[in-house]
């Protein structure tokens, strides 16, 4: 089956500087692809300019054998993407903030099914986002990227804030939605999420691939996922 992301020698610049650069990478469709990495490694970049925020400086990015690198809009109209839980509208509600992007509350809900439960919606819907506690923000911004129904979508380390509870659901959640087909994207900093939940991923050191996970790796490392983080925390302090 033809890939639904691939990246060659994929290039981003921020202020000038180039901070990712020579990343190659491939989604397979319906499979959940983890990018780890060090604070200020890359991964806000490369994943803001797959989703069509960000240029890319370099390089291809086939989107469903489409060529997409240097069509920003048609990157943003295919990806879901959260947007930064602090940069969400204090002065809307959340269900304002889902109606922008996905039309028809009702519509909407219907398009979030069993996430609304995982991310404990309901109750959210008729806050002031000025209101809400970080982890509360970060749920609303988790529903955004799905309230178009896309079925590509891309989160931006979706677990920062969130509650034990929360983030259990929300992992199982998505895991379920990935095996009904699904194509997600993600930063973790969360190794058991990686070992356990995605189906490949790759490790980001200065704005470079140090590390590719496959699907075989990946299931090694579900299997011991303490011996795993303590390779993986080696390889990262290096
Ligand atoms: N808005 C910005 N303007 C200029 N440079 C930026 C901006 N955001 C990030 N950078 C720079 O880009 C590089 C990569 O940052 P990026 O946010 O992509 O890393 P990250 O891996 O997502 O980090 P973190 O784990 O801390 O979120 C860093 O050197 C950072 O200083």
């Amino acid at each position: 089956m033809n890939p639904a992301v691939l990246l060659a020698g994929a290039a981003v610049d921020r202020n000038g500087q180039r901070v990712v650069q020579e990343v190659d990478l491939t989604v397979t469709r319906g499979s959940w692809f983890g990018v780890i990495g060090a604070n200020g490694s890359g991964k806000t970049s490369l994943l803001r300019a797959l989703a069509g925020r960000l240029p890319f400086a370099a390089g291809s990015c086939l989107v469903e054998d489409e060529d997409l690198s240097a069509d920003r809009a048609g990157r943003a109209q295919r990806f879901g993407f959260s947007p930064p839980a602090d940069a969400l509208p204090e002065a809307l509600r959340a269900r304002d903030v889902l109606e922008l992007i996905g039309g028809d509350l009702d519509a909407v809900r219907a398009r979030l099914g069993a996430l609304q439960a995982a991310l404990g919606l309901a109750p959210l819907l008729d806050r002031w986002i000025g209101d809400c506690s970080a982890g509360m923000r970060q749920r609303i911004a988790i529903a955004a990227a799905f309230a178009g129904g896309h079925a590509l979508v891309i989160l931006d380390e979706p677990f920062n804030w969130l509650d034990p509870v929360a983030m259990f659901d929300l992992r199982e959640t998505l895991r379920g939605m990935v095996d009904n087909g699904l194509t997600l994207v993600t930063a973790l900093h969360d190794l058991a999420t990686l070992a356990t939940a995605c189906n490949a991923g790759l490790m980001l050191a200065d704005g470079q691939v140090a590390m590719t996970l496959d699907e075989d790796m990946l299931q090694a490392a579900a299997r011991d996922p303490l011996a795993f983080e303590r390779r993986t925390i080696d390889l990262l302090r290096s």
